[in-house]
């Protein structure tokens, strides 16, 4: 049986009686892409604030490699293995791209390592490497301050990725990218997808459909919806109503 990386029940997380989440249950297996779409409001930004630990539960559980998170600080689920990745950029603008990596590998060397100077193992990946991933290999030497605002997103994908995450958790990493940086953030997130767990909130429908191989979950008023692979999701009257077919005017 495949091992579950996470596991949420009976989910509830009232704000002074709404309920932002309600009772949802949801589950993944470890080396999955899951995206998780669904109409403002839905639910999804609460959904990684308490993975995160961040939000507490009002009721229910979340279970990250079968350990309740329950009341464990942010900063420790984080050293858990679970890295998030916000909708703006957060890279340290004067430093170049490569320090900016460097800088992250070295925070999260374990004393092993740098006692005996080497890698722990091949978890580890070198930052010549990370930036060949991120496509930025061209640019390790330029100042972080002169990337396009795609190329940013790419660095702080890879910052997380240097502190190898066991789960990766990126909120809307195409908002606000053009077209072709849109389709290179989606490169990047299927190739990390080979090594990682990875679950992505989006709102671009076109990039959902670039990246979702797997399955897809449908947030809906703080429940779930319905569940499936892009195409099933997509033709269900339930998602048209709430979802796709809703239109600005
Ligand atoms: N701290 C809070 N206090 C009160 N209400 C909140 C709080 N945080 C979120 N909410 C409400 O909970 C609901 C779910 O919000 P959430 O941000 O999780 O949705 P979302 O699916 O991420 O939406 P969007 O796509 O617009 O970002 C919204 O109605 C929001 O107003």
């Amino acid at each position: 049986m495949m091992s579950k990386i996470l596991e949420i029940e009976d989910l509830t997380v009232s704000f002074d009686g709404f309920k932002a989440l309600n009772n949802l249950n949801f589950s993944m297996n470890a080396g999955e892409l899951r995206v998780i779409i669904g109409p403002n409001g839905a639910g999804k930004t609460t959904f990684l604030d308490v993975i995160t630990g961040k939000v507490q539960p009002t009721k229910g559980r979340v279970l990250f490699k079968g350990r309740n998170i329950k009341k464990i600080p942010e900063f420790k689920i984080a050293r858990m293995g679970i890295g998030r990745k916000f909708q703006t950029p957060r890279v340290y603008l004067n430093l170049t791209v490569r320090d900016n990596l460097d800088l992250v590998s070295n925070q999260n060397k374990n004393v092993l390592s740098t006692l005996f100077g080497r890698a722990n193992n091949n978890e580890t990946r070198t930052v010549g490497g990370l930036l060949e991933t991120i496509g930025l290999d061209t640019k390790a030497n330029l100042s972080a301050s002169l990337l396009s605002h795609g190329e940013k997103q790419r660095l702080e994908i890879g910052m997380l990725v240097a502190q190898s995450p066991d789960l990766l958790l990126v909120d809307e990493p195409a908002a606000g990218l053009t077209d072709e940086e849109t389709e290179n953030v989606g490169a990047l997130l299927l190739s990390l997808a080979q090594s990682h767990s990875i679950i992505a909130i989006e709102h671009d429908m076109e990039f959902v459909r670039q990246i979702a191989n797997d399955k897809v979950t449908v947030l809906h008023q703080g429940a779930l919806l319905c569940e499936g692979k892009m195409d099933e999701v997509q033709n269900d009257p339930r998602v048209i109503e709430v979802y796709l077919g809703e239109t600005p005017d």
